[in-house]
């Protein structure tokens, strides 16, 4: 019979080793400041003064703490040198964030995306064919993060932006197209200047372009272009993690991979309400818990249609588009009449719908 000896005992190294508990956290004082531009599995790519480098974070920091475009503190080794890790330990407040919940139905709340104060909402205008509730969803997660919302609408080559843009007119949502002309992407000067000196995230459904315009706008960003599958009409997943990339004249994108989903339900329907300055006063006079929505008992937006101009009605039907896409429910989409842009909508590169 074999004996045992101390080789067939496996001892698993305790993490920390021996070294005794400091009660006291260090300050960090020696950390750098940098901004995270891209996360695969547990590793963070951390842009700092000097270049980039890859960390971990901080056991303290927890899972999740940090999302593209956070500015965070790396200590360790920040050389960059192959195979060297730093390690995160501060994020900085953030000015917004980005999230979605992976179910309508009270799912988990995910961040996405901190610190963007524009969402680029692209959609090509065919192939696939636009639909107005994912960028209705995209429009709600934008302004519950307090960003800007810009439509970009791409594939112009192939279908005019007339018809869809309608849908958006009442909510004077700004607006920019591209086009493919002759092999190359054409009308990117409105979106170049859209995106001047500002931190925009990138958002549409996979196959809408948005790896080419990104190509187009960044040199050497080398997003992968996929194709639109002939049988569902929907485009490959090709991209992966969402990735921080600066623009040659100044500001940053951040590209994010296809987004089937946007979840909600985590949104606040005051939130949204709140991003319609001039209704949501009228909302004051709603019965308490008021849903807005238009089968909403003793909803103040109902008794104001009976009285309101033809844009007023349209404002009110795309409030409560936005709410009813905010539950998941789905309503018909009734194209708007065309009227002036709205107040406050913020100044156009190129139009407003
Ligand atoms: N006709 C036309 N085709 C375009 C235009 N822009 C992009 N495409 C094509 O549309 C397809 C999808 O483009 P991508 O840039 O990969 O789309 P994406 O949104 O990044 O898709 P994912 O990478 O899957 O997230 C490719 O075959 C592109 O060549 C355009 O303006 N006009």
């Amino acid at each position: 019979m074999r004996e045992f000896d101390e080789s067939d005992v496996r001892i698993r190294p305790r993490r920390g080793g021996t070294k005794p508990r400091s009660k006291r956290r260090p300050e960090h004082a020696e950390a750098q400041w940098g901004t995270v531009t891209t996360i695969d599995r547990g590793r963070y790519d951390v842009l700092l003064p000097q270049g980039g480098v890859r960390a971990v974070t901080a056991r303290e920091l927890g899972r999740g703490a940090v999302v593209v475009g956070d500015r965070v503190a790396v200590v360790g080794d920040t050389s960059g040198r192959a195979g060297t890790l730093a390690r995160i330990v501060r994020v900085a407040e953030r000015t917004s964030l980005l999230r979605r919940t992976s179910e309508d139905t009270g799912g988990v709340e995910r961040a996405l995306v901190a610190n963007a104060d524009q969402m680029v909402i692209v959609t090509a205008l065919a192939d696939p064919t636009p639909r107005t509730r994912m960028v209705d969803r995209c429009l709600v997660a934008a302004y519950d993060a307090g960003m800007d919302a810009l439509l970009c609408l791409t594939k112009a080559d192939l279908a005019p932006p007339a018809d869809f843009l309608a849908n958006y007119e009442p909510l004077g949502v700004r607006w920019v197209s591209s086009a493919r002309t002759d092999g190359e992407i054409t009308g990117l000067t409105a979106l170049r200047e859209a995106l001047a000196d500002r931190t925009s995230v990138l958002v549409g459904h996979s196959g809408v372009g948005k790896s080419t315009l990104v190509n187009a706008l960044v040199p050497n960003a080398s997003r992968r272009v996929g194709d639109v599958n002939a049988v569902t009409g929907r485009g490959r997943h090709t991209s992966t993690s969402a990735l921080l990339l600066e623009l040659p004249g100044g500001g940053w994108v951040i590209d994010t991979p296809g987004v089937r989903s946007f979840g909600l339900a985590h949104v606040e329907v005051a939130d949204v309400v709140g991003a319609f300055g001039d209704l949501a006063e009228i909302t004051t006079a709603c019965p308490p818990g008021c849903t807005h929505l238009s089968d909403a008992p003793g909803c103040a937006l109902t008794v104001y249609l009976r009285t309101a101009t033809p844009l007023g009605a349209d404002r009110v039907a795309s409030l409560r588009r936005l709410l009813a896409s905010r539950s998941g429910e789905s309503v018909s989409d009734t194209p708007a009449m065309p009227h002036a842009p709205i107040p406050g909508a913020g100044t156009p590169p190129e139009g407003t719908a």
